[in-house]
């Protein structure tokens, strides 16, 4: 296996490393570079891996997972272009196109820009992956396989089509809390007391999850199912369709894809 350096130990670069281990990924071949020395210490504690400051000196990497945000992602990627070797470059940030990171690491070629979610902590993430004409096959049979490990991986021909990923797979699972978070304040609403209402919410979701992945039929055909005519779930569709809560969902995710763009835009210059 490939030792692993991750810059950055936060939120999705904890869920991935959180996938890797429970994968068999040995502790000892990821290492992390934080700031937060609370959060080396965490990550230390929950899945045995270390790791130090950004002043320290990198270890031998194979693949570098750049996993800070967006807007600091400039500043750490010419930081890091003198101690980069020859490593794999994977970078997860929302917006930044693969050539300006390129660029910022020196004209760093092995570069693969990656869009991940929050489910690969249990194995059941999806990665949208591209890379440029020269990133070779056995590079991006190594990002697959690193990503593979926690989840599905996507690779696209077109760039642009990542801000689309971001937008469906990256935000979504916030959409799907959203529509759990509103599920349960809908069954508070009914009187239930917290733990009911949770139970109430979640299992009709995961249970609906299921029933549809194990299904031949479409979701529409399932919703259909389960919508008799002049019954009860007629009405509250009928109620999501007077909101246009279809149109916003359509709508909210446009918004995701433009903002994942500005941010390329925005960061990608090399004003300063
Ligand atoms: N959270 C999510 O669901 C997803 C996030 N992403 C992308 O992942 C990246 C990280 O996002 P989150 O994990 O949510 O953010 P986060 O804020 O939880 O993690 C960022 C980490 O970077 C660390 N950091 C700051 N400066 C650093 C430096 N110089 N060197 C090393 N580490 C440094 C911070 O201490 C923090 O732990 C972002 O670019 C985001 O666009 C991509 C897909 C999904
Ligand atoms: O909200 C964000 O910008 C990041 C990218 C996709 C999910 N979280």
């Amino acid at each position: 296996m490939s030792k692993i350096t991750f810059i950055g130990g936060g939120n999705m670069a904890s869920a991935i490393i959180g996938g890797l281990i429970s994968r068999g990924t040995p502790a000892g071949d990821v290492h992390v570079v934080d700031p937060d020395a609370a959060k080396l210490a965490e990550l230390a504690t929950r899945y045995g891996v270390h790791g130090g400051s950004p002043d320290e000196a990198l270890p031998a990497s194979d693949v570098l997972v750049l996993a800070v945000k967006p807007q600091q992602l400039k500043a750490v990627a010419r930081q890091l272009a003198p101690a980069l070797g020859d490593a794999l470059v994977i970078s997860i940030a929302a917006g930044i196109r693969a050539d300006s990171l390129s660029r910022w690491l020196g004209g760093h070629a092995r570069v693969v820009r990656v869009m991940p979610n929050t489910p690969a902590l249990v194995q059941a993430g999806l990665s949208g992956a591209y890379a440029g004409d020269a990133v070779g096959e056995d590079d991006r049979a190594l990002a697959t396989r690193v990503l593979g490990a926690v989840g599905e991986v996507v690779w696209v021909d077109d760039e642009a089509e990542i801000d689309g990923i971001t937008a469906i797979s990256g935000s979504g699972p916030a959409y799907v809390f959203y529509f759990m978070e509103a599920l349960q304040a809908a069954a508070r609403a009914q009187g239930f007391n917290p733990d009911t209402a949770r139970k109430l919410a979640y299992h009709t979701f995961s249970g609906a999850v299921k029933l549809a992945l194990d299904s031949e039929d479409d979701a529409g055909t399932l919703r259909a199912k389960v919508t008799s005519k002049g019954g009860t779930t007629e009405r509250a569709i009928n109620a999501f369709e007077t909101s246009q809560l279809r149109a916003t969902i359509i709508a909210a995710a446009a918004a995701a894809a433009a903002r994942s763009r500005e941010l390329g835009e925005e960061l990608g210059r090399d004003a300063d």
